[in-house]
């Protein structure tokens, strides 16, 4: 299948996926491009397949149809451990709960990324406390993930996240589980680490406050992409 162009260069793109579980459809011919450094905020109803869409992007699952282009790779075309490799190197994932490791230290956790790509952990120490000390949570580096609040674990997790300089940030309700002041918060410093990084973000939210820190919105509905609103903020 040959993937339309939209103009401009193109980092990650989408092509017509499907995917089902089972009987229930979860997407129905859904296509998204996303260039480099750009900041895309992925909308829509409960149940929409925002999730199933962000997974097969960042080639966690394998859509029953369509596919997944990064740069010029097709992720279906990768073996596992290819695809592996390429998360650990090009991407970087912030969830809503529970993706910090309880047993390590916040430092640890942010440093873990890097000593799986085989920094030395002198090195990948130093370079984890510049990341805390950028999300502005240089104070909990010796405490456990349950000695922290759900806001300064969320700024932890952008830290493990970033902290690789990945080209793309897959973000799945990152502020889903904080206040409204936390949520802004954790956006304005994900989104001004990314950008100082150069890093794309797929953000999937359903709020409207959240996707505002984005360069773009994209509607999904029905398992299909049906809406782009170029907001030029
Ligand atoms: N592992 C699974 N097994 C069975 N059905 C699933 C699975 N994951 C998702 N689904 C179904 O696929 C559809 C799309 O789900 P998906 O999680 O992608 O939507 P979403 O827009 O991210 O929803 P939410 O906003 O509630 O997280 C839904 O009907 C959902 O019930």
């Amino acid at each position: 299948m040959t993937v339309p162009h939209p103009g401009g260069q193109l980092l990650l793109s989408a092509v017509d996926l499907r995917k089902s579980y089972g009987s229930t459809p979860a997407l129905n011919g859904a296509t998204l491009h996303i260039r480099p450094g750009e900041i895309v905020a992925v909308m829509g109803a409960s149940g929409s397949g925002k999730s199933t869409l962000l997974h097969c992007l960042a080639g966690i699952i394998r859509p029953d149809g369509g596919e997944v282009r990064y740069r010029d790779r097709q992720l279906g075309a990768m073996s596992d451990s290819e695809r592996s490799a390429l998360r650990r190197s090009d991407f970087g994932f912030v969830f809503q709960f529970g993706q910090l490791v309880p047993e390590l230290t916040c430092l640890e956790n942010v440093a873990l990324p890097l000593r799986l790509n085989g920094s030395r952990r002198r090195d990948a120490e130093s370079r984890a406390m510049e990341w805390l000390t950028r999300l502005q949570v240089a104070d909990v580096a010796g405490k456990r993930p349950g000695e922290v609040s759900g806001g300064q674990g969320q700024r932890v997790a952008v830290a493990r996240a970033l902290a690789t300089e990945p080209r793309v940030v897959f973000a799945d309700e990152p502020t889903g589980a904080l206040d409204s002041l936390n949520g802004e918060q954790v956006m304005r410093l994900l989104t001004e680490a990314a950008r100082h990084t150069g890093a794309a973000v797929v953000l999937v939210t359903h709020e409207a406050r959240v996707a505002a820190y984005a360069d773009r919105e994209v509607l999904v509905r029905d398992g299909h992409v049906r809406e782009t609103l170029l907001a030029d903020r």
